[in-house]
């Protein structure tokens, strides 16, 4: 097998970064790993793997740490796409639990993220149970697949209902309805999503200068001087000492901006130390269409 052809993705079978996995690279086969760091490092350590697909923020959450301070520490790969796809949380039970009333459950399995955007629904209903943190929602559905002896309860997708012989108790329990999540696609090619301009958004790891008041003011100035809209911005530790930041900012790229190069420029000029993480396409799973085959495919931009 070549190294282009598998695509590493959080597992196992069943999660949201699968389904996420699959609707991108359709064609591709694809390989589970059981936590992000693993599958972050694939691409570097397994010589199949030509791209790992992993969360990293999401609307009600925000943003997934241990995605972030992979990339930024651990394993330099490029980004080289994003997709920002719909979350809708299901409750899984064991088939033979799924009369019970919730009282009756002792615990909720999921990965932290998913019982964070579940939190109101827990509150309410599910404050006697013990909340149990696993490396995936769907690591959670096997789980409890596994132990059909405990009323215990998994927060995952439909499809890990599906893969575990598990039911659906009930569906659509995020705490607020607009949840999405972000996805970044990381690997040393281009992705080829039928784009006319592949690059239009732009990640960069920034280190300020120490002892320069006004530093991250004077960089964003340069950002707005230029019309690049930024559209994040996140502290992170160096892990160096407390109060030590990197700022991982994200802008938009307009079809016509060759601006960028220079602020880079003149963001190094402030004696700031600039890593370029990425730029790439970004697509949302609401705007891709159907090609013939019956694969959904990211539309060509305008
Ligand atoms: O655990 C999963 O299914 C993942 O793909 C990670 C995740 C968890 C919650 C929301 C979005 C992604």
């Amino acid at each position: 097998m070549s190294r282009a052809d598998v695509i590493a993705y959080l597992g196992p079978e069943g999660t949201f970064t699968h389904q996420v996995a699959n609707i991108l690279f359709p064609h591709h086969h694809s390989m589970p790993f059981s936590n992000i760091p693993d599958t972050i490092q694939a691409i570097t350590s397994n010589e199949e793997i030509s791209y790992a697909v992993v969360p990293i923020e999401n609307g009600i959450e925000g943003t997934v740490h241990v995605t972030m301070d992979w990339l930024i520490h651990h394993v330099h790969v490029p980004i080289q796409g994003e997709f920002i796809f719909p979350i809708h949380h299901a409750l899984l039970v064991h088939p033979s639990y799924s009369n019970l009333p919730l009282t009756s459950f002792t615990k909720v399995l999921s990965h932290p993220q998913a019982l964070a955007q579940c939190r109101h629904f827990i509150r309410d209903h599910l404050s006697h149970a013990e909340m149990v943190y696993t490396e995936s929602t769907a690591h959670a559905a096997m789980q409890i697949g596994q132990q059909p002896e405990e009323a215990w309860l998994a927060i995952g997708t439909a499809d890990a209902a599906r893969l575990n012989q598990l039911s659906v108790y009930k569906q659509g329990i995020e705490d607020y309805e607009n949840n999405h999540t972000r996805f970044m696609v990381i690997g040393d090619r281009p992705v080829n999503w039928h784009a006319t301009n592949q690059n239009e958004k732009l990640s960069m790891l920034l280190t300020l200068p120490a002892d320069y008041p006004g530093a991250l003011a004077l960089i964003l100035a340069l950002f707005s001087r230029k019309n690049l809209n930024l559209c994040y911005i996140q502290s992170r530790p160096t892990k160096t000492g407390l109060g030590n930041y990197f700022f991982w900012i994200d802008c938009e790229l307009p079809a016509d901006a060759t601006d960028w190069i220079q602020v880079i420029t003149e963001i190094k000029d402030l004696q700031c130390d600039v890593r370029i993480l990425g730029a790439y396409p970004s697509r949302i799973y609401d705007q891709l269409m159907k090609s013939g085959d019956g694969h959904l495919i990211m539309k060509p931009i305008s």
